[in-house]
């Protein structure tokens, strides 16, 4: 057991840092798996970067652009596990990396066919903001990892419905900024990967999707921490904001 204070030193709460995984909810086979595909696929995306910024492969600009997202996909889904993994053991299991999320495979698959069909078939037009695409990603990949990274125990995948005695109010670090930030967190890292990629349509459908899920999703969820946390949370909420435009 290990004593957390946080930034206010208001308030010292017990983290069960030696929670255990349960057994059976994790099978190490699959685990191991998908941690080898996504392994995979990370370094040869990467190899044929650097192969191809040292123009010892002839890789065209929309490959390039493909191998950095499916970069960026692979190390987001591996550090959802190893995140929960690592600070909240206890809630492992084998969909912690969420790639059973079949929606976010039809973005993938979408923003890819993007990319190559706008080559293909407009090559002239072209929007082209990859690096700030980069610091859009870095950004919000950073926000989601410090978010369950912060919020250890109180960070769960599922949202809660019921009260457990580990769940606490979090309100220091980065929370104390952000409201909801693994989701503002996700929202601009999409944003990020559409910049990168240069894709307009994408952007714009994606956009018009993941606003709609988080403004509703954040409603349905403080409706269970007002229920769990009373006027703590009320007043939490009126000093942090999602940092999601329009979602107050
Ligand atoms: C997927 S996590 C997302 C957490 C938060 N919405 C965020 O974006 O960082 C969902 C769980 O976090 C819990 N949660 C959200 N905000 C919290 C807070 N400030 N303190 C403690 N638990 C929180 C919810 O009860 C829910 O079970």
């Amino acid at each position: 057991m290990s004593n957390l204070h946080n930034s206010d030193g208001e308030n010292s709460y017990q983290y069960n840092w030696h929670a255990q995984y349960d057994p059976t909810k994790v099978d190490l086979s699959i685990v191991a798996l998908k941690s080898l595909g996504l392994g995979i696929l990370i370094s040869v995306n990467f190899t044929m970067m650097v192969l191809s910024a040292c123009n010892i492969i002839n890789s065209s600009p929309a490959i390039t652009r493909i191998n950095g997202y499916l970069i960026f996909v692979s190390v987001f889904y591996l550090l959802e596990f190893f995140s929960t993994c690592l600070f909240n053991n206890s809630e492992t299991d084998d969909d912690s990396f969420i790639l059973n999320d079949i929606d976010l495979h039809i973005v993938h698959v979408v923003s890819i066919l993007e990319i190559l069909g706008k080559t293909w078939l407009f090559p002239s037009f072209i929007i082209d903001f990859p690096i700030i695409g980069l610091c859009v990603v870095f950004l919000g990949q950073f926000s989601r990892t410090l978010a369950m990274y912060t919020a250890k125990e109180s960070f769960n995948h599922y949202i809660q419905r019921e009260h457990m005695n580990k769940h606490k109010l979090v309100t220091w670090g980065i929370y104390r900024y952000l409201r909801h930030p693994s989701y503002f967190g996700f929202f601009w890292w999409f944003i990020g990967t559409q910049l990168w990629l240069g894709n307009l349509a994408v952007l714009a459908l994606g956009l018009f999707k993941l606003w709609n899920f988080f403004n509703y999703r954040i409603k349905f969820e403080e409706k269970f921490l007002i229920n769990f946390f009373g006027q703590d949370y009320t007043d939490y909420k009126s000093k942090a904001r999602t940092g999601i435009p329009f979602i107050e």
